[in-house]
């Protein structure tokens, strides 16, 4: 079971950000890191992924073809986390969750009576330790809050495919590895998952593959063994780094200067 997405192209105001894109199969089970430098067009494969922007080729969800799917369809098998999380007006945290639960018909497409639909919020947003912020208004919250709320409207569903699109960029540390961890775990129950990164040490030590993005164009993909070499690394970024391991053998990605 995978995500597969063959020939992919997407122009963004009249130009070609990602052009005849073909992505290995994504599996269920493993953590995705989407790398590469900013205005690759990490974002903007997410949302092509999803639907969300239009795009030609065909991007399959375990062999079924997503653009030929119902939007209710997507919105039940979809879950996704974007890089700016929305918060105005008064909804509160609770509310925007059970709005994410009903949009996509429930809980992997069962309808949920109020009661057990709240508890369901309520426990989304325990797991990711953020229980107590359900009454608080989406208004109200810091950037780091908003991010885990954020994860928590697009896994409440329970979908069966999950991007996020820089989930970490403002948590502090702690919560970096908490949200892996569960991000990770979410991975593990089943879903294929995909996540955007810039931090390379954090994507090592946190991704079973990564695909890196140059220019709309996949320029590695693989392990972070296979894809995270200074050859690579310089290519992609124009980066002098230094990739070694630490004395826990985890990788650590080291910027000496810019490439010459
Ligand atoms: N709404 C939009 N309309 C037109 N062009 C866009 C839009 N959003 C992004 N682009 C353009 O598409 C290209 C890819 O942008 P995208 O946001 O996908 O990159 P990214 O790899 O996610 O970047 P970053 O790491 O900076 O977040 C950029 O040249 C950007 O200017």
């Amino acid at each position: 079971m995978d995500l597969r997405a063959e020939g992919l192209s997407v122009r963004r105001n009249g130009a070609a950000v990602i052009a005849a894109l073909d992505l290995p199969p994504i599996p269920a089970g493993e953590l995705t890191v989407l790398a590469g430098p900013n205005a690759a067009g990490k974002s903007t494969l997410l949302l092509a992924l999803a639907q969300m922007i239009p795009a030609t080729g065909r991007v399959t969800l375990e062999g079924a073809d997503l653009a030929r799917m119902g939007r209710a369809d997507r919105a039940r098998l979809i879950g996704m986390m974007p890089q700016q999380i929305g918060g105005a007006g008064g909804l509160s945290v609770l509310d925007s969750l059970l709005a994410a639960l009903h949009a996509g018909g429930g809980l992997a497409g069962r309808a949920l009576p109020g009661p057990e639909a709240s508890r369901h919020a309520l426990e989304t947003l325990a797991r990711f330790g953020i229980a107590g912020l359900a009454p608080r208004p989406l208004s109200a919250l810091s950037g780091g809050q908003r991010q885990l709320v954020g994860l928590a409207q697009a896994i409440v569903r329970d979908p069966r495919l999950l991007l996020l699109d820089e989930p970490t960029s403002a948590l502090d540390l702690a919560r970096q590895f908490q949200l892996l961890n569960e991000v990770r775990a979410l991975a593990r129950e089943g879903r294929i998952v995909i996540a955007v990164l810039h931090d390379l040490t954090l994507a090592a030590h946190w991704a079973d593959r990564i695909l890196l993005l140059s220019d709309g164009r996949l320029a590695a993909a693989g392990t972070p063994d296979d894809v995270l070499t200074p050859e690579t690394l310089a290519r992609v970024y124009g980066i002098d780094a230094r990739v070694e391991r630490c004395s826990r053998g985890r990788i650590n990605v080291m910027v000496d200067g810019l490439s010459a």
